[in-house]
Protein backbone atom coordinates (compact mmCIF):
# COMPACT_ATOMS: atom_id res chain seq x y z
CA UNK A 1 0.00 0.00 0.00
CA UNK A 2 1.21 3.23 -0.94
CA UNK A 3 0.12 6.62 0.32
CA UNK A 4 0.17 9.85 -1.34
CA UNK A 5 0.21 13.11 0.31
CA UNK A 6 -0.30 16.27 -1.27
CA UNK A 7 -1.51 19.45 -1.06
CA UNK A 8 -5.60 19.27 -1.31
CA UNK A 9 -7.44 20.31 -5.10
CA UNK A 10 -10.24 22.48 -4.57
CA UNK A 11 -12.31 20.05 -6.58
CA UNK A 12 -11.83 17.28 -3.80
CA UNK A 13 -12.64 19.01 -0.99
CA UNK A 14 -15.69 16.74 -0.82
CA UNK A 15 -13.87 13.44 -0.54
CA UNK A 16 -11.46 14.87 2.06
CA UNK A 17 -14.15 16.06 3.69
CA UNK A 18 -16.05 13.24 3.99
CA UNK A 19 -12.76 11.07 5.34
CA UNK A 20 -12.48 13.96 7.95
CA UNK A 21 -15.98 13.81 9.12
CA UNK A 22 -15.96 9.85 8.74
CA UNK A 23 -13.00 9.91 11.41
CA UNK A 24 -14.47 12.22 13.88
CA UNK A 25 -17.48 9.53 14.18
CA UNK A 26 -19.27 10.23 10.93
CA UNK A 27 -22.50 11.72 12.10
CA UNK A 28 -24.29 13.66 8.98
CA UNK A 29 -23.42 17.49 8.97
CA UNK A 30 -26.08 19.92 8.31
CA UNK A 31 -25.97 21.83 4.56
CA UNK A 32 -25.47 24.99 6.03
CA UNK A 33 -22.40 24.18 8.75
CA UNK A 34 -20.54 21.99 5.47
CA UNK A 35 -20.65 25.10 3.44
CA UNK A 36 -19.37 27.49 5.79
CA UNK A 37 -16.26 24.82 6.24
CA UNK A 38 -15.39 24.45 2.69
CA UNK A 39 -16.01 28.41 2.28
CA UNK A 40 -12.81 28.66 4.91
CA UNK A 41 -10.70 25.90 4.33
CA UNK A 42 -7.55 27.20 2.26
CA UNK A 43 -7.05 24.44 0.07
CA UNK A 44 -3.53 25.36 -0.98
CA UNK A 45 -2.57 25.12 2.83
CA UNK A 46 -4.13 21.79 3.22
CA UNK A 47 -2.87 18.47 2.89
CA UNK A 48 -5.00 15.51 1.54
CA UNK A 49 -3.36 11.72 2.06
CA UNK A 50 -4.68 8.97 -1.01
CA UNK A 51 -4.71 5.65 -0.46
CA UNK A 52 -5.60 5.01 -4.69
CA UNK A 53 -8.89 7.35 -4.87
CA UNK A 54 -9.71 7.00 -1.16
CA UNK A 55 -8.92 10.22 1.17
CA UNK A 56 -7.25 8.55 4.37
CA UNK A 57 -5.88 11.66 5.97
CA UNK A 58 -6.78 15.54 6.21
CA UNK A 59 -4.53 18.45 7.41
CA UNK A 60 -5.84 21.85 6.91
CA UNK A 61 -4.06 25.52 8.36
CA UNK A 62 -4.79 28.78 8.89
CA UNK A 63 -2.33 31.75 9.09
CA UNK A 64 -3.78 34.03 11.62
CA UNK A 65 -2.48 36.63 13.98
CA UNK A 66 -2.79 35.51 17.82
CA UNK A 67 -2.41 38.07 20.64
CA UNK A 68 1.09 37.47 22.74
CA UNK A 69 2.54 38.45 25.88
CA UNK A 70 2.84 42.11 25.45
CA UNK A 71 -0.21 43.43 23.45
CA UNK A 72 1.37 42.39 19.75
CA UNK A 73 -0.45 39.86 17.21
CA UNK A 74 2.50 37.03 16.05
CA UNK A 75 1.68 35.36 13.45
CA UNK A 76 1.00 31.82 13.85
CA UNK A 77 0.05 28.37 11.63
CA UNK A 78 -3.67 27.51 13.04
CA UNK A 79 -3.95 23.72 12.51
CA UNK A 80 -7.04 21.98 12.96
CA UNK A 81 -9.00 19.48 10.21
CA UNK A 82 -6.49 16.68 11.15
CA UNK A 83 -7.50 13.13 10.71
CA UNK A 84 -6.47 9.36 9.65
CA UNK A 85 -9.04 6.64 8.62
CA UNK A 86 -9.24 4.54 11.08
CA UNK A 87 -8.71 1.93 8.40
CA UNK A 88 -4.84 3.18 8.14
CA UNK A 89 -4.41 4.73 11.58
CA UNK A 90 -1.11 3.90 13.24
CA UNK A 91 1.28 3.64 10.38
CA UNK A 92 2.79 6.99 10.19
CA UNK A 93 0.07 9.08 8.60
CA UNK A 94 0.15 11.87 10.90
CA UNK A 95 3.67 12.28 11.20
CA UNK A 96 4.12 12.37 7.76
CA UNK A 97 1.51 15.36 7.28
CA UNK A 98 2.88 16.85 10.70
CA UNK A 99 6.31 16.52 8.91
CA UNK A 100 4.75 18.03 6.04
CA UNK A 101 3.42 21.32 7.79
CA UNK A 102 6.08 22.52 9.89
CA UNK A 103 8.30 22.25 6.86
CA UNK A 104 6.05 24.52 5.02
CA UNK A 105 5.03 27.14 8.04
CA UNK A 106 8.82 27.22 8.27
CA UNK A 107 9.09 28.25 4.47
CA UNK A 108 5.85 29.79 4.70
CA UNK A 109 7.79 32.25 7.64
CA UNK A 110 5.72 31.68 10.13
CA UNK A 111 7.42 30.88 13.43
CA UNK A 112 4.71 29.50 15.55
CA UNK A 113 1.90 27.08 15.24
CA UNK A 114 -1.16 26.26 17.62
CA UNK A 115 -3.73 23.64 17.61
CA UNK A 116 -6.15 22.55 20.01
CA UNK A 117 -5.90 19.19 20.25
CA UNK A 118 -8.83 16.13 20.18
CA UNK A 119 -6.68 14.02 22.53
CA UNK A 120 -3.73 15.86 24.51
CA UNK A 121 -1.63 12.93 24.07
CA UNK A 122 -1.33 13.49 20.25
CA UNK A 123 0.94 16.66 19.55
CA UNK A 124 3.89 16.96 22.45
CA UNK A 125 5.67 14.10 20.04
CA UNK A 126 5.91 17.18 17.52
CA UNK A 127 7.35 19.63 19.38
CA UNK A 128 3.60 21.26 20.68
CA UNK A 129 3.08 21.98 24.32
CA UNK A 130 -0.38 23.11 26.12
CA UNK A 131 0.18 26.86 26.07
CA UNK A 132 -3.17 27.61 27.08
CA UNK A 133 -5.81 26.60 29.38
CA UNK A 134 -9.72 26.92 29.55
CA UNK A 135 -11.82 26.67 32.76
CA UNK A 136 -15.25 25.01 32.47
CA UNK A 137 -18.12 25.56 35.25
CA UNK A 138 -21.85 24.31 35.80
CA UNK A 139 -23.29 27.07 38.00
CA UNK A 140 -25.63 26.16 40.79
CA UNK A 141 -27.70 29.67 40.12
CA UNK A 142 -30.73 28.02 42.72
CA UNK A 143 -28.18 29.32 45.36
CA UNK A 144 -24.76 31.14 44.61
CA UNK A 145 -25.52 34.79 44.13
CA UNK A 146 -23.94 37.11 42.13
CA UNK A 147 -22.63 40.88 43.42
CA UNK A 148 -22.79 43.33 40.52
CA UNK A 149 -20.18 46.22 40.72
CA UNK A 150 -21.15 49.85 40.81
CA UNK A 151 -22.41 51.09 36.86
CA UNK A 152 -23.77 47.53 36.27
CA UNK A 153 -27.69 49.10 35.99
CA UNK A 154 -26.45 51.63 34.00
CA UNK A 155 -25.77 49.36 31.15
CA UNK A 156 -29.13 48.38 28.89
CA UNK A 157 -29.50 44.60 27.57
CA UNK A 158 -31.38 43.95 24.28
CA UNK A 159 -32.51 39.89 22.96
CA UNK A 160 -31.59 40.44 19.34
CA UNK A 161 -31.53 37.71 16.40
CA UNK A 162 -27.62 36.11 16.80
CA UNK A 163 -27.04 37.30 13.00
CA UNK A 164 -28.41 40.73 13.15
CA UNK A 165 -26.19 41.89 15.47
CA UNK A 166 -22.85 40.10 14.29
CA UNK A 167 -21.02 43.28 13.48
CA UNK A 168 -21.19 45.12 16.71
CA UNK A 169 -20.52 41.72 18.71
CA UNK A 170 -17.31 41.44 15.96
CA UNK A 171 -16.22 45.08 17.25
CA UNK A 172 -16.34 43.91 20.64
CA UNK A 173 -14.44 40.69 20.24
CA UNK A 174 -11.72 42.49 17.92
CA UNK A 175 -11.36 45.11 20.79
CA UNK A 176 -10.84 42.00 23.36
CA UNK A 177 -7.79 40.52 21.08
CA UNK A 178 -4.67 42.37 22.68
CA UNK A 179 -5.53 41.87 25.67
CA UNK A 180 -5.17 38.33 26.00
CA UNK A 181 -2.39 36.17 24.76
CA UNK A 182 -4.59 33.55 22.58
CA UNK A 183 -7.03 35.57 21.20
CA UNK A 184 -7.57 35.12 17.64
CA UNK A 185 -7.63 37.70 14.85
CA UNK A 186 -10.38 36.06 12.98
CA UNK A 187 -9.87 35.41 9.46
CA UNK A 188 -13.28 36.81 7.39
CA UNK A 189 -15.40 34.39 7.41
CA UNK A 190 -14.92 32.93 10.11
CA UNK A 191 -17.19 34.86 12.62
CA UNK A 192 -20.02 33.43 10.79
CA UNK A 193 -18.84 30.30 12.58
CA UNK A 194 -19.99 31.89 16.12
CA UNK A 195 -23.64 32.15 14.93
CA UNK A 196 -24.11 28.94 13.29
CA UNK A 197 -27.22 27.66 14.43
CA UNK A 198 -27.55 24.19 12.80
CA UNK A 199 -29.76 21.37 14.44
CA UNK A 200 -26.81 18.67 15.45
CA UNK A 201 -25.71 21.81 17.97
CA UNK A 202 -28.82 21.85 19.53
CA UNK A 203 -29.77 18.35 20.79
CA UNK A 204 -32.76 19.28 22.82
CA UNK A 205 -31.88 22.66 23.17
CA UNK A 206 -33.06 26.63 21.90
CA UNK A 207 -32.08 28.26 18.91
CA UNK A 208 -28.91 29.67 19.43
CA UNK A 209 -30.07 33.44 21.28
CA UNK A 210 -27.98 36.83 21.76
CA UNK A 211 -28.37 39.42 24.29
CA UNK A 212 -26.36 42.46 23.79
CA UNK A 213 -25.10 45.13 26.35
CA UNK A 214 -24.94 48.96 25.23
CA UNK A 215 -24.30 51.96 27.02
CA UNK A 216 -24.26 55.69 25.85
CA UNK A 217 -25.47 54.26 22.16
CA UNK A 218 -22.81 51.60 22.16
CA UNK A 219 -22.48 47.72 22.05
CA UNK A 220 -20.17 47.03 25.05
CA UNK A 221 -20.57 43.26 24.81
CA UNK A 222 -22.57 39.93 24.08
CA UNK A 223 -23.60 36.55 25.15
CA UNK A 224 -24.71 33.80 23.23
CA UNK A 225 -26.31 30.98 24.62
CA UNK A 226 -28.40 28.36 24.30
CA UNK A 227 -31.17 27.10 26.83
CA UNK A 228 -31.98 23.46 27.90
CA UNK A 229 -35.38 23.08 29.17
CA UNK A 230 -36.21 20.27 31.62
CA UNK A 231 -38.02 19.52 34.32
CA UNK A 232 -38.87 17.01 37.13
CA UNK A 233 -41.16 16.14 39.26
CA UNK A 234 -40.06 19.40 42.01
CA UNK A 235 -40.81 21.43 38.71
CA UNK A 236 -38.29 23.25 36.44
CA UNK A 237 -34.48 22.59 36.24
CA UNK A 238 -33.28 24.23 33.42
CA UNK A 239 -30.02 25.10 32.20
CA UNK A 240 -28.05 27.66 29.99
CA UNK A 241 -25.62 26.58 27.98
CA UNK A 242 -23.27 29.67 27.00
CA UNK A 243 -20.96 29.73 24.05
CA UNK A 244 -19.78 32.96 24.12
CA UNK A 245 -19.35 35.80 26.69
CA UNK A 246 -17.15 39.13 26.10
CA UNK A 247 -17.60 42.26 27.01
CA UNK A 248 -15.16 45.59 26.89
CA UNK A 249 -15.95 46.24 31.02
CA UNK A 250 -16.89 45.33 34.22
CA UNK A 251 -19.91 46.42 34.58
CA UNK A 252 -21.19 45.09 31.08
CA UNK A 253 -19.71 41.66 32.14
CA UNK A 254 -21.56 41.60 35.19
CA UNK A 255 -24.76 42.69 33.68
CA UNK A 256 -24.64 40.05 31.32
CA UNK A 257 -23.83 37.22 33.71
CA UNK A 258 -26.77 38.69 35.89
CA UNK A 259 -29.19 38.26 33.00
CA UNK A 260 -27.92 34.51 32.69
CA UNK A 261 -28.43 34.11 36.46
CA UNK A 262 -32.38 35.47 36.43
CA UNK A 263 -33.58 33.53 32.81
CA UNK A 264 -36.87 32.02 34.09
CA UNK A 265 -36.80 28.18 34.68
CA UNK A 266 -33.39 27.68 34.67
CA UNK A 267 -31.06 26.58 37.64
CA UNK A 268 -27.61 26.14 35.78
CA UNK A 269 -25.46 28.42 34.20
CA UNK A 270 -23.08 26.20 32.21
CA UNK A 271 -19.92 27.96 30.56
CA UNK A 272 -17.98 25.32 28.26
CA UNK A 273 -14.74 27.59 27.76
CA UNK A 274 -13.50 30.58 29.78
CA UNK A 275 -10.34 31.79 30.52
CA UNK A 276 -9.02 30.97 33.73
CA UNK A 277 -8.98 33.75 35.38
CA UNK A 278 -12.28 34.94 34.17
CA UNK A 279 -13.82 38.22 36.32
CA UNK A 280 -16.94 35.76 37.17
CA UNK A 281 -15.22 33.85 39.99
CA UNK A 282 -15.32 36.84 41.58
CA UNK A 283 -18.30 37.47 41.90
CA UNK A 284 -20.17 34.31 43.14
CA UNK A 285 -21.08 33.62 46.63
CA UNK A 286 -20.17 30.03 46.70
CA UNK A 287 -17.02 28.79 44.01
CA UNK A 288 -17.88 25.49 45.36
CA UNK A 289 -21.15 25.23 43.97
CA UNK A 290 -20.03 26.14 40.30
CA UNK A 291 -18.27 23.23 39.47
CA UNK A 292 -15.39 24.42 38.11
CA UNK A 293 -12.74 22.50 35.96
CA UNK A 294 -10.06 23.22 33.89
CA UNK A 295 -8.75 21.61 30.74
CA UNK A 296 -5.82 22.16 28.20
CA UNK A 297 -6.40 24.77 25.23
CA UNK A 298 -4.25 25.97 22.65
CA UNK A 299 -0.79 23.94 22.32
CA UNK A 300 1.55 26.07 21.00
CA UNK A 301 4.83 25.07 18.61
CA UNK A 302 7.75 27.36 18.33
CA UNK A 303 8.47 26.46 14.75
CA UNK A 304 11.69 28.83 14.35
CA UNK A 305 12.64 29.41 17.88
CA UNK A 306 14.93 32.51 17.36
CA UNK A 307 11.70 34.35 15.29
CA UNK A 308 9.33 32.95 18.17
CA UNK A 309 10.84 34.37 20.41
CA UNK A 310 11.46 37.52 18.81
CA UNK A 311 7.55 37.85 18.26
CA UNK A 312 6.35 38.84 21.38
CA UNK A 313 7.56 40.59 24.48
CA UNK A 314 9.23 40.27 28.16
CA UNK A 315 7.57 41.45 31.29
CA UNK A 316 10.48 42.29 32.95
CA UNK A 317 14.15 42.85 31.38
CA UNK A 318 15.69 39.25 30.48
CA UNK A 319 19.02 37.91 29.22
CA UNK A 320 19.29 34.08 29.09
CA UNK A 321 20.60 31.65 26.96
CA UNK A 322 18.79 28.56 26.51
CA UNK A 323 19.55 25.33 25.17
CA UNK A 324 16.94 24.01 22.85
CA UNK A 325 16.45 19.85 22.28
CA UNK A 326 14.15 19.53 19.20
CA UNK A 327 14.33 15.98 17.71
CA UNK A 328 11.25 17.01 15.29
CA UNK A 329 12.58 20.17 13.89
CA UNK A 330 16.44 19.60 14.17
CA UNK A 331 17.04 23.36 12.92
CA UNK A 332 15.99 24.72 16.39
CA UNK A 333 18.54 22.61 18.00
CA UNK A 334 20.87 24.46 20.32
CA UNK A 335 21.73 27.24 22.07
CA UNK A 336 19.68 30.75 21.84
CA UNK A 337 20.49 33.99 23.42
CA UNK A 338 17.08 35.68 24.17
CA UNK A 339 17.34 39.93 25.08
CA UNK A 340 14.09 41.17 25.95
CA UNK A 341 12.05 43.49 28.04
CA UNK A 342 8.87 44.69 27.38
CA UNK A 343 9.42 47.33 24.65
CA UNK A 344 10.97 43.98 22.14
CA UNK A 345 13.66 41.27 22.00
CA UNK A 346 16.43 39.47 20.20
CA UNK A 347 17.04 35.97 20.03
CA UNK A 348 19.99 34.56 18.04
CA UNK A 349 22.28 31.57 18.17
CA UNK A 350 25.32 31.95 20.98
CA UNK A 351 28.26 29.87 21.62
CA UNK A 352 27.68 31.35 24.70
CA UNK A 353 27.30 28.55 27.71
CA UNK A 354 23.62 28.12 27.99
CA UNK A 355 21.49 29.43 31.49
CA UNK A 356 18.28 26.68 31.13
CA UNK A 357 18.13 23.85 29.25
CA UNK A 358 14.49 22.10 27.74
CA UNK A 359 12.50 20.81 25.06
CA UNK A 360 10.76 23.21 22.81
CA UNK A 361 7.74 21.82 23.43
CA UNK A 362 8.45 23.71 27.23
CA UNK A 363 9.30 26.50 25.31
CA UNK A 364 5.82 26.28 23.73
CA UNK A 365 4.07 25.15 26.93
CA UNK A 366 5.34 28.26 28.52
CA UNK A 367 5.58 30.91 25.22
CA UNK A 368 1.84 32.42 26.27
CA UNK A 369 2.44 33.22 29.62
CA UNK A 370 0.43 31.10 31.49
CA UNK A 371 2.58 28.07 32.54
CA UNK A 372 5.55 29.42 34.46
CA UNK A 373 9.26 28.15 33.49
CA UNK A 374 9.44 26.61 37.82
CA UNK A 375 6.24 24.69 37.43
CA UNK A 376 8.35 22.97 34.70
CA UNK A 377 11.58 23.08 36.17
CA UNK A 378 9.95 20.98 39.13
CA UNK A 379 8.83 18.78 37.01
CA UNK A 380 12.17 17.80 36.48
CA UNK A 381 11.62 19.06 32.56
CA UNK A 382 13.14 22.51 32.42
CA UNK A 383 17.23 22.45 33.76
CA UNK A 384 18.58 25.68 35.68
CA UNK A 385 22.43 25.76 34.86
CA UNK A 386 23.01 29.07 35.87
CA UNK A 387 21.55 30.45 39.35
CA UNK A 388 19.14 33.12 39.07
CA UNK A 389 18.39 32.26 35.49
CA UNK A 390 15.62 30.28 36.14
CA UNK A 391 13.15 33.17 38.86
CA UNK A 392 15.05 35.49 35.70
CA UNK A 393 13.36 33.76 32.74
CA UNK A 394 10.10 32.95 34.94
CA UNK A 395 8.89 36.90 35.65
CA UNK A 396 9.90 37.36 32.39
CA UNK A 397 7.98 35.37 30.67
CA UNK A 398 4.80 35.84 32.86
CA UNK A 399 1.64 37.29 31.59
CA UNK A 400 -0.90 39.77 33.66
CA UNK A 401 -3.94 38.11 32.29
CA UNK A 402 -3.99 34.00 31.59
CA UNK A 403 -3.59 32.88 28.14
CA UNK A 404 -6.77 31.61 26.40
CA UNK A 405 -7.95 30.64 22.60
CA UNK A 406 -11.88 31.88 22.63
CA UNK A 407 -12.79 28.88 19.93
CA UNK A 408 -12.20 26.16 18.26
CA UNK A 409 -9.00 26.77 15.55
C1 LIG B 1 -5.64 19.75 15.60
C2 LIG B 1 -6.72 18.69 15.35
O1 LIG B 1 -7.33 18.70 14.35
S1 LIG B 1 -7.01 17.57 16.60
C3 LIG B 1 -7.91 16.26 15.82
C4 LIG B 1 -7.12 14.99 15.69
N1 LIG B 1 -7.97 14.00 15.03
C5 LIG B 1 -8.70 13.06 15.69
O2 LIG B 1 -8.66 12.96 16.91
C6 LIG B 1 -9.60 12.19 14.83
C7 LIG B 1 -9.50 10.70 15.21
N2 LIG B 1 -8.13 10.18 15.22
C8 LIG B 1 -7.34 10.16 14.12
O3 LIG B 1 -7.72 10.63 13.07
C9 LIG B 1 -5.96 9.52 14.20
O4 LIG B 1 -6.01 8.46 15.13
C10 LIG B 1 -4.82 10.49 14.61
C11 LIG B 1 -4.81 11.66 13.63
C12 LIG B 1 -5.06 11.05 16.02
C13 LIG B 1 -3.49 9.75 14.61
O5 LIG B 1 -3.13 9.39 13.28
P1 LIG B 1 -2.11 8.18 12.95
O6 LIG B 1 -1.82 8.24 11.51
O7 LIG B 1 -2.65 6.94 13.52
O8 LIG B 1 -0.82 8.62 13.76
P2 LIG B 1 0.66 8.07 13.52
O9 LIG B 1 0.61 6.65 13.00
O10 LIG B 1 1.45 9.03 12.69
O11 LIG B 1 1.18 8.08 15.02
C14 LIG B 1 2.35 8.72 15.43
C15 LIG B 1 2.56 8.42 16.88
O12 LIG B 1 1.54 9.06 17.64
C16 LIG B 1 0.88 8.09 18.46
N3 LIG B 1 -0.53 8.46 18.53
C17 LIG B 1 -1.35 8.67 17.47
N4 LIG B 1 -2.59 9.00 17.91
C18 LIG B 1 -2.54 8.97 19.25
C19 LIG B 1 -3.52 9.20 20.26
N5 LIG B 1 -4.79 9.50 19.95
N6 LIG B 1 -3.12 9.10 21.55
C20 LIG B 1 -1.84 8.79 21.86
N7 LIG B 1 -0.87 8.55 20.94
C21 LIG B 1 -1.23 8.64 19.65
C22 LIG B 1 1.10 6.78 17.78
O13 LIG B 1 0.97 5.70 18.67
C23 LIG B 1 2.49 6.93 17.24
O14 LIG B 1 3.41 6.72 18.32
P3 LIG B 1 4.83 6.02 18.07
O15 LIG B 1 5.54 6.93 17.12
O16 LIG B 1 5.43 6.00 19.43
O17 LIG B 1 4.52 4.70 17.48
Amino acid sequence: MTIELRVLRASEWDGWYDGLNLAFGGVPQSPERRELIRDITVAERSLAAWDGDLCVGTAGSFRFGVAVPGGGLAVMAGVSLVTVAATHRRRGVLTSMMRRQLDDFRAWGEPLAILGASEPAIYGRFGYGPSTHLLKADIDTSRVRLTVPEGTDEVGLREVPPGDSLADCEAVYAELVPARPGMIARLPGWERLGVLDVPEFREGTSHLRCVVAERDGRTTGYVRFRVRPTWDDAGPKGSVEVQDLFALDPASRAALMRHLFGIDLTSTVSLGNCPVDDAWQHLVSDIRRCAVRINDGGHVRLVEVGAALEARTYRVPVDVVFDVKDAFCPWNEGRWRLSGDPKGATCERTGDPADLALDVRDLGTVYLGGTRLTELAAAGRVRELRPGALAEATTAFTSDTAPWVPHDI
